[in-house]
């Protein structure tokens, strides 16, 4: 993302910072717990470490940092299929949005739906977005992204499942 440009680095930030949470719990002295996305659950809920519903006492626990990932990893499921599936004239700005408007814009307010859509305009085209991918010719990237997409699916759908199954799916 940061290949993209400067105008991206509020949300790679955002990024980075959330995955430096989870990573702080897998090395601290609870790290054991941290292993697995289920054990996480399991461990923070057995303890009462979520904030179920408002912020206070836990505002970054695995489990709510985590959700915000599992959505992003949706709206990157959705752009990526449309990028797999897109044509020579297709707009990645267009892709992008649309994307971003069947997932993550629906937990997002006001202000930050607009930054990001000021963002999107920003992106560069659909050809130099698969060289910043580099991962050989475009051919080659729409195939790696065929592998790939099933995978992401497979993985969202199991943390969907589990969030679901323990009501985690709307967390402050
Ligand atoms: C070249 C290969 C393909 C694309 C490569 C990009 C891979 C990047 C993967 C994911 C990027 C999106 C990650 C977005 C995480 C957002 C998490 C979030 O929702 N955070 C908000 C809520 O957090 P809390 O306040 O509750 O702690 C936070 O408020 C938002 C921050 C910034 C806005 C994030 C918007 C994301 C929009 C979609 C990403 C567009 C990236 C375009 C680059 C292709």
């Amino acid at each position: 993302m940061n290949s993209l440009g400067n105008v991206f680095s509020f949300i790679s930030k955002d990024v980075v910072c959330k995955i430096q949470i989870l990573e702080n719990f897998l090395s601290g002295e609870n790290g054991s717990h941290y292993v697995t996305i289920q054990s996480m659950v399991k461990y923070e809920l057995e303890n009462d470490l979520v904030d179920l519903t408002k912020r206070c006492s836990h505002p970054e626990s695995g489990c709510r940092t985590l959700l915000r990932l599992h959505r992003a990893l949706r709206w990157l499921e959705l752009f990526l299929e449309r990028l797999r599936t897109s044509s020579e004239d297709s707009k990645t700005s267009v892709m992008c949005s649309d994307a971003y408007n069947e997932s993550l814009a629906h937990h997002h307010p006001w202000l930050i739906r607009k930054a990001v859509g000021v963002a999107f305009c920003a992106l560069p085209g659909r050809n130099t977005f698969f060289d910043v991918m580099n991962a050989g010719d475009h051919t080659q990237v729409v195939a790696l992204l065929g592998e790939s997409l099933p995978l992401i699916s497979e993985v969202y759908q199991i943390t969907e499942d589990l969030y679901a199954k323990n009501n985690l799916l709307e967390l402050p």
